[in-house]
């Protein structure tokens, strides 16, 4: 039998903490050890989440309450602005995937600017590997801190950074339009994300700059090798779970969809979650709902020299707490897919 790693989830009595530990249900490398919340410390995970009674759980603490000298691996699923701190406090040895947005931005400037408050781990910040799993794997293996990338930045950059390395696409003329379901908001009510004000619409958001842009203008100009800056546009979905990206580009001379999609196989084709669709065969959210997949596929479009790119993944597995797995796993020396099996629920 498998060493089991002892394991702790911070800000555990929220959506991704909740994913993360229907995840680690099916795994049997990781020991979940302790589990941590802010208001609802005290509780039981069976009152918090009935879905996952019966796992046998530790009661919900404070952070403070945490034996880190017990602990090897930390899934940090705050919010971000506090998360910087916690991290920072803890012993070199334990082994952390951060889900928020803290260590992602390489440029503690531009974390300034968009977050609204100086970086508080500077020093750490710079040890942070951005953890995008199929395009870093062997960085996330020796990691002690991973960036766990946002989920708009998870849809759109792996459909994107292919094609920018091989310069198939012009890295001046992307235009990124994607959907979210409420989920990616997080489990704190906020008046602008009560059902009554999402059921039966849809709305754009972030006009003028989201904070996932930097982050996505990080990834994509190191792919180009010089500055990008695209439109980023986000909305969002009245549905639980689930992100849509449709991107426009504008392919290099004498390329057309075909070799957009070609160069996408070629480059995701040993990959277990990152699948390129056929011809005319459309990604939707409903294919990857519960899964760790992202699916793409590229369209022609009839306004000249233009193709259409679709990437869909789940905001909540390979958005955040599947792709959090998945780079524990490599972090720890396991089977990358281990606990991530799970096909889509569909329909
Ligand atoms: N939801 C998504 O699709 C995605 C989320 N992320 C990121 O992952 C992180 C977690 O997101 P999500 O699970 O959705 O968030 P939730 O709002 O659902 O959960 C937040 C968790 O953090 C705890 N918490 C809140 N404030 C504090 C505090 N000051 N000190 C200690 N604990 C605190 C909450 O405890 P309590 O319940 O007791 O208040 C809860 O357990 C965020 O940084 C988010 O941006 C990243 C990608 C996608
Ligand atoms: C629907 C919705 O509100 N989505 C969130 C992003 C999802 C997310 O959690 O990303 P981070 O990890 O970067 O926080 C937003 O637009 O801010």
């Amino acid at each position: 039998m498998m060493e089991q790693i002892n394991t702790a989830i911070l800000g555990a009595s929220g959506y991704t903490g909740a994913e993360l530990l229907r995840l680690l249900a099916g795994h049997p490398g990781f020991r979940v050890s302790a589990l941590t919340a802010d208001r609802k410390a005290g509780q039981t995970m069976d009152a918090v989440f009935p879905h996952l009674a019966g796992l046998d759980l530790p009661t919900l603490v404070t952070i403070d309450q945490v034996d880190f000298d017990r602990i090897d691996a930390v899934f940090c699923c705050l919010p971000h602005g506090t998360t910087q701190s916690v991290i920072a406090g803890l012993p070199d040895r334990v082994k952390v995937c951060d889900l928020s947005a803290d260590f992602r931005l390489a440029d503690i400037e531009s974390y300034a600017e968009w977050y609204g408050h100086p970086h508080q781990a500077p020093e750490l910040q710079k040890t942070a590997v951005y953890g995008l799993t199929e395009l870093a794997r062997e960085a996330v293996r020796a990691a002690r801190l991973v960036a766990n990338p946002g989920c708009y930045p998870t849809c759109s950059q792996l459909p994107l950074i292919p094609l920018l390395k091989a310069g198939l696409i012009e890295a001046d003329d992307i235009v990124i339009d994607a959907l979210s379901g409420v989920s990616g908001a997080g489990r704190a009510a906020k008046e602008a994300n009560l059902y009554t004000e999402v059921a039966e619409g849809v709305h754009p958001y972030g006009l003028g700059g989201h904070r996932h842009l930097p982050e996505i203008e990080q990834g994509l100009s190191a792919a180009a090798g010089r500055a990008v800056r695209v439109s980023f546009t986000p909305h969002l979905m009245p549905m639980n779970r689930g992100m849509l990206s449709t991107i426009h580009v504008r392919p290099a001379a004498g390329v057309g969809p075909a070799e957009l999609r070609a160069a996408l196989a070629e480059a995701y084709r040993d990959e277990a979650f990152v699948r390129v669709l056929g011809e005319g065969v459309v990604p939707a959210t409903r294919h990857v709902r519960g899964s760790n997949l992202c699916l793409i596929g590229v369209f022609p479009d009839r306004a000249p020299g233009r193709a259409t790119l679709v990437s869909a993944i789940d905001n909540l597995v390979k958005g955040a707490s599947g792709q959090a797995l998945q780079n524990m796993n490599l972090m720890f020396g396991q089977p990358e897919g281990l606990g991530l099996a799970q096909a889509p629920l569909f329909p």
